[in-house]
This record gives C-alpha cells, structure tokens and sequence, in this order.
C-alpha cells in the first residue's frame, strides 16, 4: 500500500532578509508529518533569518509559507500557536520558574483566560516530563540547570505545546558531543513517534546527516533540500566550505580538515 505523507509546512520562492537587504532568496522545501529537517548552511548565511521566518516571527521579503496548505497569514496569532511552536536561542527570561511550571507555559494556546490547566493539559505536561527525562528535576528552578538540561526543558515545554510543526534554533550549541546526540536523538524519536514535523538549524553536519530525514543546505542562492544520502550522492556538501580548509568525505558522511 503506498503511503500519501501528509505535508505540514511548505515555502514557495520564499525570500527572506531585513528592510535593508535580501539574506536569502528562492528557497523551496516542503516537511512531512513524522520528518526531522536540519537547516544547515555557514555563519551569517541566514539560519536563523530562515526559522524567525517560519515562525512568523519577522515577515518574510517575498513568496508564500504554507503550513497545511494554508498561507501563514491566513492565521490568526491563536490559531498558529496551535500549528507551531518555537525554541530559540534565548535564554527564557522565566529562569525564576520550575522545570514543570515552565513545560506547563507550552499549555498556554489552551488554556482559559487565568491559565489554569486542566487535567488533560496537566497529562501533556507529565508525559514531557517522562519523554525528556525531567522527572527528577521537575521541582528545580530553570536557573539551577545546566546548558543541556535547559534545552531539554525548552524541547518539553514545545512539545507540551503539542503543535504539528516545532521550529528549534541551534538546539545543540554549548552541548558536549553526548547531549547533542542525546538532544538530537530525542527530536528524532518524538518526529518519528508522534509524527511531529521538527525543522532545526545546526553547525553539526555530520550528526544531521546521519539521524536527520531531510536537510536544507542553505547558501542562499541555490538552497538544495533533500534526503542526506540524495544530497551526498549529488555531491553538494562539497561546495558548502571553501576545500582549501575542509573535505567532505563521502564515505564516511563527514568533513575532514586539509593537512
Ligand atoms: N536584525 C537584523 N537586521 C539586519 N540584518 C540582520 C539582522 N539580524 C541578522 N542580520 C544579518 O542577516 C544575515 C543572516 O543572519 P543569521 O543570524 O540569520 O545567519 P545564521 O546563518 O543563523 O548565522 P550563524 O550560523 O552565525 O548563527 C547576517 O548577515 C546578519 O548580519
């Protein structure tokens, strides 16, 4: 029996950049439920440019996103912290709260007006505790982790939010080689599993290719989107860096430095 895969979100010719200039222009991807994507590219190319974008957190310069087939600016703000949720770099300025207290702000798109949680929301936030193995640490203030529990705890509260789509910036910075597995590892099981569409923005290539179903290589003129092995074939992570410095080796999946 073939599979249809259901698309959750999708951009057309998407330009993306600031009032004063254009970082990035005709990008054309599209993510199936149950995918996890990387957006990987060099410093300054226009990651994160890209996820603000998605996340309709800055307007894009031209083109459309879809999210379900549907134009992003056909949503109304309520409606799309329903579609998407979004873990970005910044520290939460809710450090002062509990590991548990700021899962349960991922409840938020549904909860009544004073924010009590119902005992369906107060399930969600349990079953984020157990699924990013916060269980012990849910009575710990944010300020008492370290870089990578706190990422973890940033992941639980999106998938509290129980959004289709979960948009991470850079979930693996400051992580030993370890947790960015582990990290990764656990974005992976939680597409797979529950069938969420996970696009990220990553300076690790090699972990990409080996545990992610789709990659953009973002270089702002061609913005190649693939399977990892489509795209090793295709030879394109060759061009990413300048090969005076670094070699992608194809065998191995991997780059090697230039003695
Ligand atoms: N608020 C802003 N106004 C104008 N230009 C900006 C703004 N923020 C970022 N830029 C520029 O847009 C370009 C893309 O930046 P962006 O942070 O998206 O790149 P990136 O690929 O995520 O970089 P990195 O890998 O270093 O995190 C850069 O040239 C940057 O200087």
């Amino acid at each position: 029996m073939s599979e249809q895969k259901k698309v959750t979100i999708s951009t057309q010719n998407l330009a993306i950049g600031y009032k004063t200039k254009t970082v990035a222009k005709d990008i054309n991807f599209s993510c199936n439920a149950g995918e996890l994507c990387a957006i990987v590219g060099i410093n300054g190319v226009g990651k994160s440019t890209l996820l603000r974008t998605l996340g309709n957190l800055q307007p894009k310069l031209s083109g459309s996103i879809r999210i379900k087939n549907k134009a992003t600016n056909e949503y109304s703000s309520s409606q799309l912290a329903q579609e998407l949720g979004i873990v970005l770099t910044e520290q939460p300025s809710s450090k002062n709260l509990t590991v548990e207290e700021l899962i349960a702000l991922g409840r938020h798109p549904y909860t009544n007006w004073i924010g009590s949680l119902s005992s369906s929301d107060k399930m969600y936030v349990q079953h984020s505790l157990e699924a990013f193995l916060l269980n012990d640490l849910r009575h710990n203030k944010c300020h008492e982790l370290s870089d990578g529990q706190l990422q973890r705890v940033l992941i639980a509260r999106a998938m509290a939010q129980d959004t289709p789509l979960i948009l991470l910036d850079e979930p693996t910075t400051h992580l030993d080689l370890y947790h960015k597995v582990q990290i990764l590892k656990l974005l992976q099981q939680l597409a797979h599993e529950k069938q969420k569409t996970i696009i990220f923005t990553t300076h690790e290539i090699d972990l990409a290719i080996q545990l992610c179903d789709t990659i953009l290589i973002l270089d702002g003129v061609k913005n190649t989107f693939g399977e990892p092995c489509k795209l090793i074939e295709q030879k394109h992570f060759e061009k990413l860096f300048p090969t005076e410095m670094v070699k992608f080796d194809a065998k191995t999946g991997s780059f090697k430095v230039n003695k």
